[in-house]
């Protein structure tokens, strides 16, 4: 079956087009790339920021498919694109913007190519991260597809401008495989005297409506939205996306003092979540009414924007924005964490000696240390300018990092991952197939016999919530949660849900919990047999889910969290080592944990008890026994 694109199609089917001389060819293929680049673009501020993977499949003139990645955990873009195009596919063209970076174990996007019959791909660029890096294009060639990247085999002018639009839609993925910190935005409104509010400190509103909803658009394409004290007991904002859309971004506060107002919008978690970041000790009994409100309060033992751009990469964000004022602008600046300005200029003056401007104190004293911004693009908003530019080119990494494979036969003693301790997290990571947003979905009995299917773990985990609560609202919640599009989409109805009516929540949640996850685990890894084989070549080490804020599935920030993903993961291999201290915290999983292991002959002679479970049925008696109430304020 072909695929109709408008616009597309009726230019590439030109009869121009038809007599390709080699630049022609050229221009075409890289039309074709600059599609895929822009289809990939698509999901951006739908769902939260992940690789955009495009894949675009011609024959000749024609397009005969396309496909976009929509979230973490659906179909592949390779996939949608080989079935919108059927039986055309034999002998055609794959067009993809980014090398596959499917989960280990799991090639889908591969697979689907070759059985589809495709002849050769053109990439855009090879896959950023270290463990992905060549490896799909290995596997293509070894099949016998020809591959050609851009840049490599493929290099002209226009190769050239379609390279730029596949570095532009993976800019967040870019800077954080080179950088190990997430891709940052830095936005601001001033007026044309340059004052981002009057010397009153007020700043509502200084752009326009216009320019107001493009940065609800901005916030959707983050994972996070930054600001500082200040601007919390000055503006009292929200941060919230409000473009229609689905993902909201964590709002994350900065703020060393702690001096913040008991209410505030952003302490109202129902809408999204608040993370506060302060200073080790601050503020204690402060800290206690965040915590009560479900607001997350994160400790620095310096708070610095370099430290917290670390830590929101363990978070595994991809892409952050500041909007934060001029004090808070500098440091940040200042430490290499903001890569892209966004300046919204209105055609307003209010003047004021004090009135403050978007970048504080920077330290320089001459213009020639002024820092120029690169790709400079000026757009029209109603009656305001958008300025924006990048502060740091976006990197390629191809030829810098040499991909896993590549390390190891320059240096075998380099290992990429600690043998003993395996880590997970997003579904791009090595392991990532573990994430309970991995796209393996279930077909598995409910409570009266009958198969449903579940296009994830994490579509299961959160409609069991509310299964079985006689209330037409838990009813539509568990329907809300199956149809939802992404283990994201999921995921934010289950927890808003029940952030929002807790009556809704079946009573013995916290009890069975543990339970609802081991059946949907072991249906997964029962039906997945490759993830089986996955799951068994991980014996010997310790698998630890690395969420640094879920204490209760994740190992949390320096080990602390209880890590139950991991140990039922573990448990499913028939693998457990839990060691308990008397406040039954776990003594083994978790990054410190680790060292702990090696201690444990020595916690033997201090004042701490512990167990080795074995049996799965062990297992989970005694964490049922043991661990109903603990963290009971974690929505996880
Ligand atoms: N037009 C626009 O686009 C915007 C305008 N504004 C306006 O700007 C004004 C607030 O500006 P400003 O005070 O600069 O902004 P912020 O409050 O956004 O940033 C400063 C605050 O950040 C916190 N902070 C945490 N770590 C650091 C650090 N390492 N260095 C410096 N500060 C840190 C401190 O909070 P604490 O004191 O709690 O410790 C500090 O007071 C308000 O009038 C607001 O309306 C603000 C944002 C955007
Ligand atoms: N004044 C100003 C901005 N200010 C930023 O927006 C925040 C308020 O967001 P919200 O509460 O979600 O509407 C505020 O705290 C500050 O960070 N932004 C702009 O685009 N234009 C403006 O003129």
């Amino acid at each position: 079956m072909a695929f109709s694109f408008a616009a597309a199609t009726t230019t590439l089917t030109s009869p121009i087009l038809c007599k390709t001389t080699a630049n022609q060819h050229h221009s075409l293929e890289a039309q074709y790339i600059k599609r895929a680049a822009e289809i990939a673009d698509k999901s951006s501020g739908f769902t939260s920021p992940h690789p955009n993977f495009g894949c675009v499949i011609a024959k000749g003139n024609n397009i005969v498919g396309e496909g976009y990645l929509y979230a973490q955990g659906t179909k592949c873009a390779e996939l949608q694109a080989v079935e919108a195009g059927g039986e055309l596919c034999r002998g055609s063209t794959a067009y993809l913007n980014l090398e596959p970076g499917d989960c280990y174990g799991d090639e889908t996007a591969i697979s689907s190519l070759i059985k589809a019959g495709v002849s050769r791909v053109v990439l855009g660029i090879r896959h950023p991260l270290q463990h992905l890096r060549g490896k799909a294009i290995r596997s293509l060639r070894s099949e016998g597809l020809q591959v050609d990247v851009l840049g490599e085999e493929l290099q002209s002018e226009t190769v050239q401008e379609a390279l730029k639009s596949c570095f532009v839609v993976n800019a967040p993925l870019l800077y954080r495989a080179a950088s190990r910190v997430p891709f940052s935005v830095l936005k601001y409104a001033m007026t044309l005297d340059g004052k981002i509010a009057a010397s009153s400190g007020h700043a509502s509103w200084i752009s326009s409506r216009q320019s107001r909803n493009r940065v609800f658009e901005l916030r959707g394409r983050s994972d996070a939205v930054i600001v500082g004290g200040n601007t919390v007991r000055r503006d009292n904002p929200r941060l919230t996306a409000r473009h229609g859309a689905g993902h909201m971004p964590v709002r994350i506060v900065m703020s060393q003092a702690l001096n913040l107002p008991e209410v505030a919008n952003l302490w109202d978690v129902s809408e999204a979540r608040t993370i506060v970041a302060t200073q080790r000790g601050a503020r204690k009994s402060f800290q206690k009414l965040l915590a009560s409100k479900g607001v997350e309060v994160v400790e620095f033992d310096i708070l610095n924007p370099r430290d917290v751009m670390e830590y929101c990469y363990d978070r595994g964000y991809l892409s952050i924005l500041w909007e934060c004022g001029g004090a808070l602008t500098a440091p940040a600046i200042a430490s290499g964490v903001i890569h892209q300005i966004f300046a919204f200029v209105a055609p307003k003056i209010i003047g004021g000696a004090n009135a403050p401007s978007p970048v504080g104190e920077l330290g320089m004293v001459e213009m020639s240390q002024a820092l120029n911004l690169i790709d400079v693009s000026f757009e029209q908003i109603g009656p305001d300018m958008l300025i924006s530019g990048y502060l740091q080119p976006i990197p390629d990494l191809t030829p810098i990092i040499p991909s896993a494979d590549e390390t190891s036969a320059i240096d075998p003693s380099v290992t990429l991952y600690d043998a003993n301790i395996i880590l997970f997290y997003k579904t791009w990571d090595p392991y990532g197939a573990f994430s309970n947003f991995s796209p393996h979905p279930l077909r598995i009995s409910d409570e009266n016999g009958d198969y449903v299917t579940w296009p994830t773990v994490e579509h299961y985990y959160q409609a069991h919530k509310f299964i079985g609560v006689d209330d037409p609202l838990a009813r539509d919640c568990v329907n809300q949660i199956k149809c939802a599009k992404s283990p994201e989409e999921a995921a934010r109805v289950g927890r808003t849900m029940q952030l929002q009516h807790p009556h809704l929540v079946r009573l013995d949640w916290e009890t069975v919990k543990i339970d609802v996850m081991y059946r949907a685990l072991k249906c997964k890894f029962s039906i997945y047999p490759h993830l089986n084989s996955m799951l068994l070549s991980t014996a010997g080490s310790i698998l630890v889910e690395a969420s640094p804020h879920d204490l209760f599935w994740g190992g949390g920030r320096e080990g602390e969290g209880l890590n139950y993903l991991g140990r039922l993961l573990m448990q499913l291999s028939k693998r457990v080592i839990v060691a308990w201290d008397k406040e039954c915290k776990p003594y083994v999983e978790g990054r410190r944990g680790i060292r702990r292991l090696e201690e444990m002959s020595l916690a033997m002679h201090m004042n701490l008890s512990w167990h080795f479970l074995t049996g799965e049925d062990d297992f989970c008696n005694y964490m049922r026994d043991k661990m109903p109430n603990t963290y009971p304020e974690m929505v996880t």
